[in-house]
């Protein structure tokens, strides 16, 4: 990967659209657009300011490939930091190509995955954990996830580090100063402040630290096991999720869904449902191969929904109780809804009865939304949304997670060095390796290997 080179990619989505945009980077991007575009105007590109819009159209020799428009960034002013051309081209594949290779001939190549990003990075336009942001905010699907990313990209986790980085950075050279002069046996380093500075680290990472579990949640959705029998209505209760999110955020036009899809957003939050069959008691070889796929399913889910129809209720409760209470034996520790189906097909009497037999029932008829929103509620309370609410800084990455929790063992060690009275030296090692997994995150500490598995899981043109 030399970074000498000019790169360029498609920066749009692949394939036929109104308009695409190939994004140039590097130190040559201007010299070679200029070769490559005419302008209107007859402008020379490489004349021009950073931050315009030039009309002409690319040209192979004598031959027209198409209108564009073309924009300029310039060193250090521009998204990687480097010299940025954008060609905004008509959105045919063939054209798109045709201008790629046409530059490629020009002295640019290919940029790789995460490329443009990786560059922005190492020129210091965004840190580490911004960078990774960027690829979050791509692949954000709900409001949640969106605004986690969004709010790591503008720096707010990364400057909480930075800033604990700094102090923490202030405290180690004072005290390996003070190994400079251990014969004399002074204290650079004031201890009472040292330990409150030790006390508001660990506080602070143990707060990200928390919230990895409902960033977790929040970026790859929480899975929910819908344990249910045939036709006591989990498609007909998905879609009156669906509906009820839909009235919520009140017909955006374009958002109607043929197909009941098991990913449904509710509050900001996407729920993936997972359909399973029932758990009765078989004998039968097939039944039972599908009741093990039940249970692998709850396994898997974070909440259970046990439906079932309470028009089936009269004839089949005793059954119900008993994969209930085998759910409850199973799974002790995970959140259950038990839902009464269908009530509007049944009398009072047998809804009193249900309510008795099986505590904190959940009424509901998915067919005429009796009972929805208050299940959205159920859901979403499941989850602790606090943190998203405060904005607060919620960490969804497993790097970050790791480095917090390896930092947090480090500053645990040094607040237990400071309460026995331990040599500085010692705890210059502790605080040094604190700093390491605090330079981690920020991006102050790479290597070529880090930065490989960072940004090979970008997109090209990114
Ligand atoms: N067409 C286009 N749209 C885009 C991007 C892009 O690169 N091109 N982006 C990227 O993927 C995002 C926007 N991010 C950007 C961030 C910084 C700069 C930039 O030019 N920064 C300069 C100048 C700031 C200024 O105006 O003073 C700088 O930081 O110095 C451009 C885009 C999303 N939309
Ligand atoms: N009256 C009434 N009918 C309902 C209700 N919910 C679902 N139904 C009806 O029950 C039937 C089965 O509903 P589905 O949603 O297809 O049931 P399912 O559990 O997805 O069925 P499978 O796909 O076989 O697992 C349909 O005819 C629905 O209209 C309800 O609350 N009240």
């Amino acid at each position: 990967m030399n970074q000498n080179d000019t790169i360029i990619a498609l920066a749009t989505a692949s394939g036929a659209g109104a308009i695409a945009i190939i994004r140039l980077s590097g130190n040559d991007a201007i010299s070679i657009a200029s070769k490559l575009f005419k302008s209107i105007h007859q402008k020379d590109l490489t004349k021009q300011v950073t931050h315009s819009i030039h009309l002409g159209h690319i040209m192979d020799g004598n031959r027209t490939i198409d209108e564009v428009l073309v924009s300029l960034f310039k060193n250090p002013k521009s998204y990687t930091g480097e010299n940025v051309v954008e060609i905004s081209c008509h959105g045919s594949v063939y054209i798109q190509q045709e201008i790629l290779q046409l530059f490629l001939r020009n002295g640019c190549r290919m940029a790789d995955a995460g490329e443009f990003t990786l560059r922005a990075f190492l020129n210091g336009k965004l840190d580490l954990s911004q960078a990774e942001a960027v690829a979050d905010l791509i692949s954000s699907d709900n409001e949640a996830s969106h605004q986690i990313a969004m709010q790591q990209m503008r720096g707010g986790f990364s400057s909480e580090i930075a800033k604990l980085r700094e102090e923490l950075l202030n405290f180690a050279s004072l005290i390996e100063l003070e190994l400079d002069f251990a014969e004399e046996d002074v204290e650079f380093a004031d201890r009472t402040q040292f330990r409150d500075l030790v006390e508001r680290i660990s506080f602070v990472l143990k707060r990200l630290i928390d919230s990895f579990a409902v960033g977790n949640v929040i970026k790859n959705g929480i899975p929910v096991a819908i344990v249910g029998e045939p036709n006591v209505g989990k498609s007909t209760l998905l879609n009156a999720l669906l509906n009820e999110e839909r009235a919520i955020v009140s017909e955006i036009a374009g958002t109607t869904r043929d197909t009941i899809e098991d990913e449904i957003s509710i509050g900001g939050i996407g729920f993936r449902f997972i359909d399973t069959a029932g758990i009765r008691d078989t004998k039968d070889v097939v039944e039972s191969i599908g009741i093990k796929k039940t249970f692998e399913k709850i396994e898997q889910a974070q909440v259970v929904i046990y439906l079932f129809s309470s028009e089936e209720f009269k004839v089949q409760s005793s059954k119900f109780k008993v994969e209930l209470e085998k759910i409850k034996n199973k799974y002790p520790l995970k959140p259950l809804i038990v839902i009464a189906n269908k009530i509007d097909k049944v009398d009072d009497v047998l809804l009193a009865n249900m309510q008795k037999e099986i505590p904190d029932i959940h009424l509901l008829s998915a067919k005429t939304g009796l009972g929805v929103e208050e299940l959205t509620n159920k859901l979403l309370n499941l989850i602790n949304t606090g943190a998203l609410r405060n904005n607060e800084t919620i960490i969804t990455n497993t790097r970050h997670y790791d480095a917090l929790l390896k930092a947090l063992e480090e500053i645990q060690k040094v607040k237990y060095g400071l309460d026995s009275g331990i040599s500085g030296d010692l705890m210059a090692i502790d605080i040094r390796e604190a700093l390491y997994q605090f330079g981690l995150i920020t991006g102050n500490v790479t290597n070529d290997e880090l930065l490989g598995n960072i940004f090979a899981n970008f997109c090209i043109g990114k």
